[in-house]
């Protein structure tokens, strides 16, 4: 089968790299680019995926380009499938959702017009993630897809053994970068902030042009928490990091209220008082701590009211949900006030699937960092929150992999 003319197009690739693989009777290209050799000009992996394998959920983003696979042969009948599969439906097997909110249309990915779709399902579904990758003659495909995120070490084997794929490794912080540069680029109303975030009938979303983002904080609050200080797109240092995030709230939630799932926890935490579960400034002082300005409602010790029985007896799993979102969120904010403060930034941005749903955390976080800093500190959100390091590795050629 002769090449297609339109260069770009799968078809184009796919027929390329088998006739000079045939004629030259050489590996394909991405099987050169795995060897740790320098391959040719065509790119070395399906380029329409990026995976990010975290803790707790697994991130795909998948370009969908408007303009391909044309002609026919078994590899351009199993894409099409595929492609069918992914863009028709938005919930895959027991627990793969498509955030269809965030699907971008109209996206420019090497010279080609296109869709990215936005996937997650718990990296707890692996194998039956794999399964399904099987079932839609994922295995029948020479495929290399650029992945991040602990999973892509610890799942290599699996996605080699069960689909025939190869992970070309990518590092997760630097992904996560590339991938929030890319969007921020491309979905104009990308970044926000919360105005007024303590009132809830003034509160709300508000725009915010992030055209000339250095330098900023970068807060990714997944299963745990990385702090990076962002100079520039290439110049990124990850300064800190918690073991409480996002992980540990869910964890902790479902311990002590019973539920089951995130969005179980966030509705939840939405209906309760942290109050009942807290000891504030004010049941220690009787009011405020004036001579350190600590307000009355502070909270001065997260979950002090439990350790009374008689207390114990009145709180509502609604009120140890909150209670447990207010700690892990409060406790996070403070680190990253500080990290702020050290590295003389005053943009904090704060993105993670710990913010999905959850605006309860981010009015906080949007309270906390403006309160404590005098107004000196904001605290920005973008709304592909947990996407960013999908994107990245979506983005990448073989150039950077982690052997
Ligand atoms: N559907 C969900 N299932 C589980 N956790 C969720 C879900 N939606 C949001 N979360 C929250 O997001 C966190 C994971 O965030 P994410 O950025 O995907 O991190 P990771 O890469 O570590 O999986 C969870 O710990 C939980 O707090
Ligand atoms: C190890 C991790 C980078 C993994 O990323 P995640 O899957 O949580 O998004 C992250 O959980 C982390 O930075 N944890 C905090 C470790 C610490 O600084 O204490």
């Amino acid at each position: 089968m002769a090449p297609h003319s339109c260069k770009g197009c799968l078809h184009y690739i796919i027929a390329k790299r088998k006739k000079m693989s045939e004629l030259e009777n050489k590996p394909l290209p991405m099987e050169v680019e795995q060897n740790g050799l320098q391959n040719g000009s065509d790119p070395p992996s399906m380029p329409w995926f990026g995976m990010d394998i975290g803790g707790t959920l697994s991130k795909l983003v998948y370009f969908e380009p408007k303009d391909i696979m044309q002609g026919e042969s078994e590899e351009i009948d199993i894409l099409k499938n595929i492609r069918k599969y992914l863009t028709k439906n938005s919930s895959y097997g027991k627990s793969g959702h498509r955030d269809t909110h965030l699907q971008m249309d109209n996206v420019v990915l090497r010279g080609l017009v296109g869709t990215i779709h936005f996937i997650r399902f718990p990296t707890s579904a692996m194998k039956n993630f794999l399964n399904l990758a099987n079932q839609k003659g994922m295995a029948k495909l020479v495929t290399t897809v650029s992945a991040t995120g602990g999973g892509a070490f610890k799942f290599e084997e699996d996605f080699k053994r069960e689909v025939n794929m190869k992970l070309a490794k990518y590092d997760e912080l630097e992904a996560l970068l590339k991938g929030l540069i890319f969007i921020d680029k491309n979905s104009p109303t990308e970044c926000y902030y919360w105005s007024n975030p303590t009132d809830d009938t003034k509160c709300a979303k508000v725009n915010y042009d992030f055209s000339k983002p250095y330098p900023f904080l970068l807060v990714n609050i997944g299963s745990g928490v990385s702090i990076l200080s962002v100079k520039s797109a290439t110049e990124c240092k990850r300064v800190s990091g918690t073991s409480l995030g996002g992980g540990t709230f869910l964890g902790l939630c479902c311990l002590l209220t019973g539920c089951n799932t995130f969005e179980e926890a966030i509705s939840l935490a939405a209906d309760g008082d942290h109050t009942h579960v807290d000891k504030l400034v004010k049941d220690i002082y009787g009011g405020d701590y004036a001579k350190f300005g600590l307000p009355g409602d502070l909270v001065a010790s997260s979950f002090g009211q439990m350790n009374s029985r008689d207390r114990r007896s009145k709180v509502s799993r609604q009120d140890l949900a909150r209670a447990t979102l207010v700690t892990i969120t409060n406790n996070i904010g403070s680190i990253a006030r500080m990290c702020a403060m050290q590295h003389s930034l005053e943009r904090v941005v704060f993105i993670g699937n710990f913010l999905r749903v959850n605006p309860i955390a981010m009015k906080l976080l949007a309270y906390a960092m403006d309160y404590w800093s005098n107004g000196s500190m904001k605290a920005l959100f973008l709304e592909h929150e947990g996407y960013f390091g999908a994107v990245g590795c979506l983005l990448q050629y073989h150039d950077n992999i982690i052997r």
